[in-house]
């Protein structure tokens, strides 16, 4: 065990935009226990977003909890109760940030060909600039993020148990999503906190 282990979050450069990583959280259980228990205790919905008026199935499961409900590509989605271990993960998460948060968003990446398209999270409901919470659980993935204006494009690797925060403008300027790949990936679990107003 590394007794120096880092537990603030560290800044990453981003040109119109604010991140920050913290590689592992300091949690009670181990990820490998939160990991488990996330996919089996969690109540996953392969569901249907619309987009130009077509249905198309997400490629992922996903569920929404917390205190409100979230609508996004024409899907409104109703929050089931914070479930006891999401509510230790999101107190884990609060104190490492220093930010408050109502709603989580839970993505199951099933393989290497479960993916999140390139988006941001931008929806009204977040506020002007959102502090969005991601935790990673299992299998690492690369976290790709491109500019709206200039397409530049960076990769950053989320590891089991790692952190990243996005705040400021990077919604704004900013689109992210996770790719498919040819390469055999285990299951990865992440949660997004989130504050909707
Ligand atoms: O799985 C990830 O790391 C990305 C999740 C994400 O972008 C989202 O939930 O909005
Ligand atoms: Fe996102």
């Amino acid at each position: 065990m590394d007794l120096f282990q880092e537990t603030r979050l560290t800044p990453f450069p981003l040109e119109d935009g604010a991140l920050a990583v913290l590689p592992q959280l300091p949690l009670p259980i181990s990820n490998a226990e939160v990991l488990a228990r996330l996919i089996a205790e969690t109540d996953w919905r392969a569901e249907s977003i619309t987009l130009w008026g077509k249905r198309h199935p997400q490629p992922r499961l996903t569920a929404w909890h917390g205190e409100a409900a979230y609508t996004y590509s024409g899907l409104r989605l109703e929050p089931l109760p914070f479930t006891p271990l999401q509510l230790e993960l999101k107190q884990a998460v609060e104190a490492a940030c220093g930010h408050r948060f109502n709603s989580v968003l839970l993505n199951y990446y099933r393989n290497e060909r479960d993916s999140m398209g390139m988006h941001s999270d931008d929806e009204i409901e977040l506020g002007p600039e959102p502090v969005i919470a991601s935790l990673s659980f299992g299998a690492p993935r690369s976290f790709v993020l491109r500019h709206k204006g200039t397409k530049q494009t960076l990769k950053l690797g989320l590891n089991d148990g790692t952190l990243l925060v996005m705040s400021g403008n990077t919604q704004k300027h900013w689109q992210h999503g996770i790719n498919k790949s040819t390469r055999a990936i285990g299951p990865r679990v992440n949660l997004t906190f989130r504050y909707v107003f």
